[in-house]
């Protein structure tokens, strides 16, 4: 079981400390939330465990291994897929393209076969191609494999982004706000989804500030103000909690 789990991660842009000794674990088969207001750290946490920021000090383990000083390829290879906040896309190409460019990872094939255009490059990409039309079948989107990525509503792209996210197979999926832009009903197939995810074993960190979806879907949730872990537990308890409910009337 691939478990993540933060020991004392403490980050500091100059005077800001943005990550404040924070310690956590983010097991497999689980989903566990992320959540605080705005500016409480959340993002450059999951920048600081997917290589993208270093750490001032403290510990980030992987499947027990300290991936701490991994940089983002690394640590993407070691099995860990994400999405981010701002939608990044390759507008112009199509859902399906997109889809592909997440398997990067597990390509055998050298550039050189595929720029020859070579049957064991050929004989790949079909296969690529059928994973990425399961996938999209996953997500109810196989009707849309050809259209420009771009054209899609925002919510589709979202779930593009999550699709290449998920093309690795990655043993942990680190997701930043993944229902924003999309109703209930979406937000409802996409919850069915990461539970689904999670039942088969993959550990799921969520960020997410639609706290409906929190309290519906985390096994168990952790909450960041100033930088600092101020509450966690269930969903229930971590809404009554003073310290809570606080830090969010003090956002308004
Ligand atoms: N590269 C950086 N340089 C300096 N300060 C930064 C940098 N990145 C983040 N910060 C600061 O760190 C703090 C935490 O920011 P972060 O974006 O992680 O919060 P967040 O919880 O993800 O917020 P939001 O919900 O608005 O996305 C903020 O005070 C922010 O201004």
């Amino acid at each position: 079981m691939t478990d993540l789990v933060l020991e004392n991660v403490h980050k500091n842009f100059g005077g800001v400390v943005a990550s404040n000794d924070v310690s956590m674990r983010v097991p497999a088969g689980r989903i566990t939330g992320l959540i605080g207001p705005n500016g409480a750290g959340k993002t450059t946490l999951i920048n600081l465990i997917t290589g993208m920021l270093s750490l001032s000090s403290g510990k980030v383990l992987f499947g027990g291994h300290d991936i701490s000083a991994e940089p983002a390829d690394r640590v993407a290879r070691a099995g860990m897929g994400r999405t981010f906040q701002n939608i990044r896309l390759q507008k112009e190409a199509s859902v399906l393209a997109n889809v592909m460019i997440g398997f990067h990872r597990h390509e055998t094939c050298s550039l050189i076969a595929a720029i020859l255009g070579l049957p064991s490059s050929r004989r790949e990409d079909a296969l690529l191609r059928q994973k990425a039309m399961a996938l999209l079948g996953r997500f109810g989107m196989a009707g849309d494999a050809d259209s420009p990525a771009g054209s899609l509503a925002y919510g589709h792209q979202r779930k593009v982004e999550m699709m290449r996210a998920l093309a690795t197979d990655p043993d942990l999926i680190l997701l930043d706000e993944p229902v924003a832009g999309m109703n209930d009903v979406e937000a409802l197939q996409l919850g069915r989804i990461f539970r689904e995810l999670a039942d088969e074993g993959k550990a799921i960190l969520l960020i997410e500030h639609n706290m409906r979806f929190v309290q519906e879907l985390c096994d168990h949730v952790y909450v960041l103000d100033g930088g600092r872990l101020i509450a966690e537990g269930t969903p229930r308890d971590v809404v009554a909690d003073p310290a809570v409910i606080t830090a969010y009337l003090g956002e308004e």
